[in-house]
C-alpha cells in the first residue's frame, strides 16, 4: 500500500501523544482516547481497503456464529501491513509503564521486556504463535459482545482499538464500550466515540482499583454497542500473540 513509505511518522504521531494524560485516564476509567489521530484519513482508507484482501488475513471470525455479537472481523497474518506493524511496536514502550505500575499495584510478575520484539518471542516459546491483530468490519445491525482478548498465560495487560470511520457521517451508534466489575459491588460502565484515526487504549483483563486495603483487582470487558447504520470498521491492535 501507498502508506508503506510514510510507515516512520506512525512512530512520531505516537511520540506527540500526551502520554501522561493517557496514564491518568487509564487510571482513572480502565481506558484512554489518544488526544491526536495515530492515523491520518488516507490511512484509515487505505487499511479499511485491506479487508478485502483475502491473503492478507490468515482466518476470518463470523460473530453471529461464535456468539460473539453480530459482524466479522479477520485476524491478521504475522506478514503485517508496515504501517500497522510500526504503530504496534510504537505503542507497545508507551504502554509498558502503566503495565509496569499495575502489576506491582496487584502484586503480580510483570513479565514484559523493554520491547515488542522480546516480549513476542516469549509469547512464541510459550505456544502463543499465532496473530492476534485484526481488522473489524460492522454493518448496521452489528454489534460485539462484551468480552476479553485473551488467548493464554501470555497477557499483555493493554491493547488498542483504532477507529477508521468518521462517527456520526459513516456509522451512526456502534460505541466502544466496557464494563468495570468492582469488587464486592455492582459493575460499572463506560463508553467511547473513537474519532477517524484516533485511539482509544484500554484494559484487556483487569486493573488495579483502590480499596479500603490497598488495590483490588477488577474484571473489565469490551464491546461494542449496535451499530444503527452504515459501515464501521476499526484496527484493534493486541500485544500478546494468540494460541
Ligand atoms: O471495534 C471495536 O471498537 C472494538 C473491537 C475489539 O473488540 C478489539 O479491538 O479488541
Ligand atoms: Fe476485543
Amino acid at each position: 500500500m501507498r502508506t508503506i513509505n510514510r510507515a516512520g511518522r506512525t512512530g512520531v504521531r505516537v511520540a506527540g501523544q500526551d502520554w501522561d494524560s493517557v496514564a491518568g485516564d487509564l487510571d482513572a476509567y480502565g481506558n484512554a482516547l489518544t488526544g491526536q489521530p495515530l492515523l491520518s484519513p488516507t490511512e484509515c482508507r487505505a487499511i479499511t481497503a485491506l479487508y478485502d484482501d483475502g491473503e492478507r488475513f490468515r482466518t476470518t471470525v463470523d460473530m453471529a456464529r461464535h456468539r460473539f455479537g453480530s459482524g466479522q472481523y479477520r485476524y491478521f497474518t504475522h506478514d503485517l501491513p508496515e504501517l500497522v506493524r510500526e504503530l504496534r511496536a510504537a505503542l507497545y514502550p508507551r504502554l509498558l509503564p502503566v503495565a509496569r505500575d499495575w502489576a506491582g499495584k496487584l502484586g503480580r510478575d510483570a513479565p514484559w521486556p523493554d520491547t515488542l520484539d522480546e516480549w513476542l518471542t516469549m509469547c512464541h516459546e510459550a505456544g502463543q504463535a499465532k496473530s492476534a491483530q485484526i481488522l473489524l468490519r460492522y454493518g448496521a445491525g452489528d454489534w460485539n459482545a462484551l468480552h476479553r482478548d485473551v488467548f493464554g498465560d501470555m497477557v499483555f495487560p493493554l491493547q488498542v482499538v483504532i477507529g477508521l470511520d468518521v462517527p456520526g457521517t459513516d456509522f451512526t451508534g456502534g460505541e466502544f464500550i466496557m464494563t468495570e466489575q468492582r469488587p464486592r459491588a455492582q459493575s460499572r460502565g463506560s463508553s467511547a466515540t473513537l474519532p477517524q484515526g484516533h485511539g482509544l487504549v484500554f484494559t484487556t483483563r483487569d486493573r488495579p482499583v483502590r480499596s479500603a486495603r490497598g488495590w483490588s483487582n477488577a474484571p473489565m470487558r469490551h464491546g461494542v454497542s449496535t451499530v444503527r447504520s452504515g459501515h464501521r470498521h476499526t484496527l484493534g491492535l493486541v500485544f500478546h500473540d494468540a494460541a
